[in-house]
């Protein structure tokens, strides 16, 4: 199948291939080319320019972007789309005063959801998620991160991330998995966490590395949930079975777990609403991606990540949508993008850079995600008609995409 797009008024994010994410002043760059091509052949970026080099013969499709922008599709890489149920009522008692914490503290919260998925079919599980997975490619995310982390038992982590495994046979959307039985100490456990955390470590594990369930390993490095002797146990098991941590941190308070993290060689840090600058020496120059969700800076009304005071010390920053029943119930990533530009003052090159290609390295998926690179998945927006990129944050409520295509194929 070969795709032609040409006339796009801007084509964003044209990126070399040694590129696998920017840091620091590279991000306010968004390396673009106007009145341009893009040639889609087999599911890839086989070329782009400018018009004047456009191909002419026979194409599959042409597509006239005149008047549009067109970018790589968003890259989304900390979600937990797959749940059950809703925690609207949680939403509600929130809106009449109760904190997160009161919430959680009351049996609500993560456990809320983990009783709801222990009590509801695999078939079920799947068909609610799948509608989110649809809804989310609709808007443009390309590429997905998905964690487990609502069982917190044997079964109901196995469960989750089989759906995760169905999902991403049965879409286009490259799909990377995340083993989250770290997510909460079910009740039983309250009194007993280093019997949970031998459960994680001796059963799950070894039952989901088997069946080859997960790409990598998260846990909620939190003041009342994992401490950062508990989270480096989890870290370490991780790592024997080949799982690679993505951990969140920081939502909440600061405890130095963010250093725990990149001694530990995660391939990010994700929340970070608090920030110390000793945190900001441990991110500089290591491996670690700091990632921020917005989204749930927004719904549950606590501090976005700084990202400037990140940004000027030389960091790089991913953006991502969290999409979750308790904290998110969105993963539209235009929204988190507008947010980002409109409450953490990044500029929208900043954002887009933190959407795709961090993202993308978030993921660990930058070699064939993330930007308009010659030999890259065909995963691209195509824009409504713009005045310039800049409408699509300063928009924030208005739908701007005409065509969504992922892996080639046309949404
Ligand atoms: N903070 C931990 N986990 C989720 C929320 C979990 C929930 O409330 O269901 C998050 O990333 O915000
Ligand atoms: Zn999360």
């Amino acid at each position: 199948m070969k795709i032609l797009i040409k006339n796009i008024k801007e084509l964003l994010q044209v990126r070399e291939s040694n590129i696998n994410k920017v840091s620091g002043a590279e991000m306010a760059v968004l390396p673009k080319i106007e009145n341009a091509f893009l040639l889609i052949e087999n599911n890839l970026i086989a070329d782009f320019g400018t018009m004047r080099n456009c191909p002419d013969g026979n194409f599959d499709k042409t597509i006239d972007a005149t008047g549009k922008a067109v970018l790589p599709t968003w890259v989304d890489s900390h979600t937990h789309i797959v749940y059950a149920g809703n925690r609207v009522q949680e939403f509600v008692d929130r809106i009449n005063g109760l904190s997160y914490e009161e919430i959680a503290n009351r049996g609500g919260g993560i456990l809320n959801s983990a009783k709801k998925l222990n009590a509801t079919s695999e078939d079920e599980i799947y068909n609610q998620s799948k509608l989110r997975l649809e809804e989310v490619m609709q808007q443009g995310t390309g590429a997905v991160e998905i964690k487990s982390g609502y069982g917190l038992t044997v079964e109901g982590e196995l469960k989750m991330l089989r759906v995760i495994k169905r999902l991403s046979e049965n879409y286009p959307i490259k799909i990377k998995s995340t083993f989250l039985g770290a997510h909460a100490f079910p009740m039983e456990y309250k009194e007993n966490h280093s019997a949970y955390i031998n459960l994680i470590i001796n059963e799950m594990l070894p039952k989901i590395a088997k069946e080859s369930l997960a790409d990598y390993i998260d846990a909620f490095l939190e003041t009342g949930y994992f401490s950062i002797e508990e989270t480096e146990r989890i870290m370490e098991a991780g790592k024997q079975f080949g799982l690679r941590a993505k951990i969140h941190v920081n939502q909440f308070t600061a405890i130095d777990g963010i250093k725990a993290c990149v001694k530990h060689d995660a391939l990010s840090v994700d929340h970070l609403e608090i920030v110390t600058d000793d945190d900001i020496i441990a991110l500089k120059d290591s491996k670690t991606m700091p990632v921020a969700l917005p989204s749930c800076s927004y719904f549950i009304s606590i501090p976005y990540t700084p990202a400037r005071r990140m940004i000027s010390a030389g960091l790089p920053l991913a953006l991502a949508s969290d999409f979750n029943p308790g904290t998110t119930p969105s993963g539209n990533m235009n929204f988190v993008v507008a947010t980002a530009c409109i409450k953490m003052k990044m500029t929208p090159e900043e954002a887009i850079n933190a959407a795709t290609i961090n993202g993308a390295y978030a993921m660990g998926i930058s070699e064939t995600h993330g930007s308009i690179t010659k030999g890259k998945s065909a995963s691209i927006i195509i824009t409504k008609p713009l005045t310039s990129y800049y409408q699509l944050p300063y928009a924030f409520g208005t739908n701007l995409i005409e065509q969504v295509i992922i892996e080639g194929k046309l949404i």
